[in-house]
């Protein structure tokens, strides 16, 4: 099986990437359920820093399985660090996941229960490794900021990427996206969890650490609706196949520590 044959559909989905993809059987993987009352608060977790005010957004496309913004990573521009982090990684892309109805969508539960969505920022540890593709199979090589996404009212500046998904409808299709700062799609409180996991899609690699806020962000069904748009398939193909429901449900713990910051 060359290449991304890998989908979201009954036969190529989450229960069946394991064929191709050993790992996906592995004892870090993700998505988890976080169980609150569970995890263990440490009062050595710090907070983390996100420094994106210059960071600088190169482009948005449809890679097939989400949307993506990726962002210049050939220097320290836009970082996160601090908390569970030892060093300081750079942010490389962002993407969402989504359900086709408000109450599921998100990869990682809360007790249980998923969000409508949820956003990406992939940070990779430039320190150690020389590239996002070595440090993506090393594991302290990467470092994902979760945010969930719950339905309310519209939030004022996702409109900005709502806006231009019709540019790229179709898988492989890619467009300008430049002067964009995520900063815009943070809760107020950075409050998190954290824990040891995986990329949860393949390559499915063992090399996140895992950063999860615990304020969503509200956005309008409206605004979750444009997502529902984009196609996973590529604009020569026939079928035509709506991207909704990109998530990965979540995966056994295994016994591992998710540690709580205040
Ligand atoms: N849902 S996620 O944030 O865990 C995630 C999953 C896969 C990939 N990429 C697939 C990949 C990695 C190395 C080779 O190919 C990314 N990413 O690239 O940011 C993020
Ligand atoms: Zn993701």
């Amino acid at each position: 099986m060359t290449g991304d044959q890998w989908g979201y559909g009954k036969e190529d989905g989450p229960s069946a990437w394991h064929i191709n993809y050993p790992v996906a059987l592995g004892n870090r993987q993700s998505p988890i359920d976080i169980v609150p009352d569970e995890t263990t608060l440490d009062r050595d977790l710090g907070p983390i820093f996100l420094d994106y005010d210059s960071c600088t957004s190169i482009n948005i496309s449809n890679n097939g399985h989400s949307v993506v913004v990726e962002f210049v990573d050939s220097d320290d521009r836009s970082m996160i660090r601090g908390g569970p982090l030892d060093n300081p990684y750079r942010l490389k892309q962002f993407h969402f996941h989504w359900g086709e109805k408000g109450h599921e969508g998100s990869e990682h539960t809360v007790a249980g229960l998923g969000y409508a969505s949820e956003l990406h920022l992939v940070h990779w540890n430039a320190v150690k490794y020389r590239s996002f593709t070595d440090a993506a199979s090393a594991p302290d090589g990467l470092a994902v900021l979760g945010i969930f996404l719950e339905t309310g009212d519209d939030h004022r500046w996702l409109h900005l990427i709502t806006d231009v998904l019709f540019m790229v409808k179709y898988k492989d299709s890619v467009t300008d996206f430049k002067g964009f700062n995520p900063k815009c799609l943070l809760p107020n409180r950075l409050h998190y969890w954290t824990y040891l996991g995986s990329l949860t899609t393949p390559p499915l690699h063992e090399s996140v650490t895992w950063i999860l806020l615990k304020e969503p962000i509200v956005v309008s069904d409206k605004q979750l609706g444009m997502f529902r748009m984009l196609l996973f398939n590529g604009e020569e193909e026939d079928e035509r196949k709506k991207m909704e429901n990109n998530f990965r449900p979540p995966q056994p713990l295994n016994g591992r520590e998710v540690r709580s910051s205040n």
